[in-house]
């Protein structure tokens, strides 16, 4: 069975200064917590050394916690086999509290960042800034990263970075003018977003979370929102065929084909809602296309249905449970009337996913895309890429760099303006739910950048709303699933592989036969 390396919640900088708080109000102190910090970091440093040939360690230190951290782990992996140098941005009479404490534990040499050099050393650790980043670096700080990334591309030695490369938003995962490039990343109690959401994911390398002595008991005032999406969040509620069950219980998707010349985006989208495990999959097809898609289809049913009216009148069976739409519909009023026949009030709860040409035939107009959804029978799930959303929600792409807002929190009022979960793509996929739930994907394949990639996704969440999967977590799970085939599938990786590769993500996820 697969595991997840990582506890499921994720905080902001400002949720870990509370655990942070919360802990030492109970009694733990914060030198405590450093030295654990710090053992956690010194653990990875041996590790890497274990694999290098040299053993010579530059720990460079900023003015805070993060360079607290620092002073101890020199002090921890200092050895007669290790030689450890520090080198600091700031004298130690400025340092304060748990920082100063710090520093003045360590009895070696401390040279000033600005002429440490870097040749001859086998690793560095990073602990400049961590959490407490709050602008924008520069000056002497910004040329030291410079030249350690420099150092680091040329030689190919290895950096660990503490809590987080430094110059990485912690919140958001922007840089913050310049930040390390590190290879493994050292944090504690639980992620934070900027480890996960880019381009911070790509700066932190391999991401170790360390057990410091917070409890998780914490987590119940903090009520964190955010949540890695692995199978730790939704594994519970991933719906299994049951021994008493049948094809119905499992679920009816049906999905909406092109035209003539557009049919494959629907059918690849098909396929995957009944490799997801629909018990049932009818691809709804325009006469024009009949022939065309019942010579193209076997296990997915073929029913004729044209434009809007024939699409009312199928989804007049309750049965049909979910409904997805939008790939290679083409964009204009036709599909903005399926959208609203998808989401006309039903007896049933019908749950619709709506991606592609359904999203963009709204962009002049996306209030009227609410209104639908606010009126809609059942769970909305929107899965825009990053050129969709900006059509529905407005370009936000460049954010200033003095108020960086990450795409986890547009990604959360998308959804609460919309009324709809909303799916974010990208290789850190964002979903977010109106009442403030996200997740953030850490399973992530480039492979996935290929045509078609995006329809099969809408349809692996389509399968797993019919099942009855709360839409959260049927959108989480589903791109979870549908990232998880591309990084099993791997190289040449197209489309249609990776419904094919489902079988062997479902093997992963459920219990061995005893
Ligand atoms: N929370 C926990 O449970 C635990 C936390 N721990 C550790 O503490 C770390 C957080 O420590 P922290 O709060 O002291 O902040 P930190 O990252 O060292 O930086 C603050 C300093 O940087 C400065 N500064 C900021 N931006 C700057 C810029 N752009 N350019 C230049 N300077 C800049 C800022 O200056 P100021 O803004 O005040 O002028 C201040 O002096 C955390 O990441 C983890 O490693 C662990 O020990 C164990 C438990
Ligand atoms: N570099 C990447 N790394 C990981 N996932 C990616 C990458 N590029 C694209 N993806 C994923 O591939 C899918 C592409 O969807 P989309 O852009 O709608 O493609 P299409 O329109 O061709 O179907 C999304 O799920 C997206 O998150
Ligand atoms: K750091």
């Amino acid at each position: 069975m697969i595991q997840t390396p990582y506890p499921v919640e994720i905080l902001t900088a400002a949720q870990m200064a509370r655990a942070d708080s919360l802990t030492i109000a109970e009694g733990v102190s914060g030198m405590s917590l450093m030295e654990k910090a710090a053992d956690a970091v010194a653990r990875a440093a041996n590790q890497f050394l274990q694999k290098s040939s040299g053993r010579r360690v530059l720990v460079l230190c900023g003015p805070g916690n993060n360079g607290g951290d620092g002073y101890v782990a020199a002090r921890l992996l200092r050895s007669p086999r290790i030689k450890v140098r520090v080198a600091s941005l700031t004298p130690r009479d400025e340092l304060h509290g748990d920082a100063l404490a710090a520093a003045s534990a360590w009895d070696g040499p401390v040279e000033p960042t600005e002429t440490a050099s870097f040749q001859g050393v086998d690793l560095v650790i990073d602990a400049l800034f961590g959490a407490g980043l709050s602008r924008d670096i520069q000056g002497p700080a910004a040329e030291l990263i410079q030249r350690l990334n420099k150092w680091r591309r040329e030689s190919g030695q290895n950096v660990i970075a503490v809590d987080t490369p430094s110059g990485v938003d912690g919140s958001t995962g922007a840089v913050r003018g310049v930040a390390v490039e590190a290879d493994a990343t050292v944090t504690f109690f639980r992620l934070k977003s900027g480890h996960l959401l880019l381009p911070g994911r790509v700066h932190c390398g391999q991401i170790v979370c360390a057990h410091i002595g917070i409890r998780s008991r914490v987590l119940k005032d903090i009520a964190p929102n955010t949540f890695v999406n692995a199978p730790g969040y939704w594994l519970d509620s991933l719906p299994l065929p049951r021994i008493e069950g049948h094809k119905y219980v499992r679920g009816h998707a049906a999905v909406m084909s092109g035209g003539p010349s557009h049919t494959g985006a629907a059918r690849l989208a098909a396929q995957a809602a009944l490799r997801a495990g629909a018990g049932l999959v009818t691809l709804a097809s325009p006469s024009a296309a009949m022939a065309i898609n019942a010579g193209a289809l076997t296990s997915v049913m073929i029913r004729e249905a044209d434009g809007a009216a024939g699409l009312t009148a199928l989804l007049a069976d309750p049965r049909l449970n979910a409904v997805a739409l939008g790939p290679g519909l083409g964009v204009g009023p036709a599909t903005r009337a399926q959208v609203e026949a998808a989401l006309a009030p039903a007896t049933n709860k019908r749950s619709c996913v709506l991606d592609a040409d359904a999203l963009t035939s709204f962009q002049h107009d996306p209030q009227s895309l609410w209104g639908l959804i606010g009126a809609a029978p059942g769970p909305v799930v929107l899965t825009p890429h990053a050129g969709e959303f900006a059509r529905l929600f407005g370009a936000k792409e460049e954010p200033p760099a003095e108020a960086p807002v990450s795409k986890l929190e547009r990604a959360r009022a998308a959804a609460r303006e919309s009324g709809a979960i909303v799916l974010y793509k990208g290789p850190d996929t964002v979903v977010a739910a109106p009442d403030g739930r996200a997740t953030i994907l850490i399973e992530a394949s480039p492979w996935l950048a290929t045509a078609g990639s995006g329809d099969t996704l809408t349809g692996i969440i389509a399968g797993l709303l019919a099942q009855g999967m709360e839409p959260l977590t049927a959108a989480s799970c589903g791109a979870w699933m549908h990232a998880r085939a591309a990084a099993i599938f791997g190289p040449g990786l197209i489309a249609d592989d990776i419904a094919a590769t489902l079988p062997q993500v479902w093997r992963e996820l459920t219990p061995a036969p005893t």
